[in-house]
């Protein structure tokens, strides 16, 4: 779990992340939501310590990220897997080396343990068998399982996607998600995902948290925002016309006044 506590940032005399308070779940898919320039990679940067926060708490399992001495804090991040927007594969190593490259770094292990570890994880998101290939011979959605593969080889309790379906068709995004979920739940990893892709949200949303000029507008999960009152937040998500035409049907149906295609197609005419 992390708790982050009315943390603040800012550059200069503009504030960009303004009194933030969240829980981020065990085994759950936490998704950070917000029109661009709200706040979001800040935030995430600060979550994962690329940014230090100038007043506030983020607590690792109830350790204070925030106090502790970057010795203490690269104990943390060993423990945090992330996948960048784009995959950020290294284009000279094949898919191998590039899952390889953090066991490499942060274990003894030997090169058969290695090979173990990085056969398993591929044959888990389904690319056993492109071991030798390099990212240049792959797809888009090739690429974002490899950097799915790479962020949880080590086995992360924590786990940062940013955009992780920028550049993908919506149904290769579906995939992504639906293996990132899947992984979420499996191995109880506390996921945070930054993201614009209503798709996303409506599908993994287990906690949403909507960021508005820096400061956390709304909070909820996929079933409540369909709902959600917050006019920002409903501008923001029903953006489009077809979207506030398919919200208006769907509260019609929840309050009893269309419940079959007949209705639907009464509609329709
Ligand atoms: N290193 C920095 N120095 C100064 N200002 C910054 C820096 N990083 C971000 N900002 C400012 O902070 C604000 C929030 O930016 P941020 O990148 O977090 O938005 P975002 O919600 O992630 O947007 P997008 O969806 O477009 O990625 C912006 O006004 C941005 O210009």
């Amino acid at each position: 779990m992390i708790e982050v506590k009315n943390i603040k940032k800012g550059f200069g005399d503009k504030l960009v992340i303004n009194d933030v308070s969240a829980v981020m779940d065990d085994g759950k898919c936490n998704l950070i939501i917000g029109s661009s320039g709200s706040g979001k990679t800040v935030f995430m940067k600060c979550l994962v310590g690329l940014f230090r926060p100038d007043a506030g708490q983020i607590l690792y399992n109830g350790e204070d990220f925030t106090a502790m001495s970057e010795e203490q804090r690269k104990e943390v991040r060993k423990e945090i897997g992330m996948l960048f927007q784009g995959s950020a594969l290294f284009d000279s190593l094949t898919v191998e080396q590039n899952i390889q490259f953090p066991l490499n770094m942060f274990t003894d292990w030997s090169p058969a343990e290695k090979r173990k570890r990085v056969n398993e994880v591929l044959e888990r998101v389904e690319l056993k068998d492109a071991n030798k290939k390099f990212p240049s011979e792959i797809s888009g959605g090739m690429k974002k399982r490899v950097g799915i593969a790479r962020a949880v080889v080590l086995n992360p309790k924590y786990l940062f996607c940013d955009e992780p379906n920028s550049g993908l068709d919506p149904q290769t995004s579906l995939v992504i998600d639906k293996l990132i979920k899947e992984l979420t739940v499996e191995y109880k990893i506390t996921t945070v995902i930054n993201t614009h892709d209503m798709n996303s949200v409506m599908e993994i949303g287990d906690k949403i948290i909507y960021m508005y000029k820096g400061e956390k507008e709304w909070e909820g999960n996929n079933k409540e925002i369909i709902f959600s009152k917050n006019q920002r937040l409903n501008e923001f998500i029903f953006a489009s016309e077809f979207l506030r035409d398919a919200k208006d049907m769907r509260m019609l149906e929840q309050a009893g006044k269309i419940d079959n295609n007949r209705n639907m197609d009464d509609l329709i005419k």
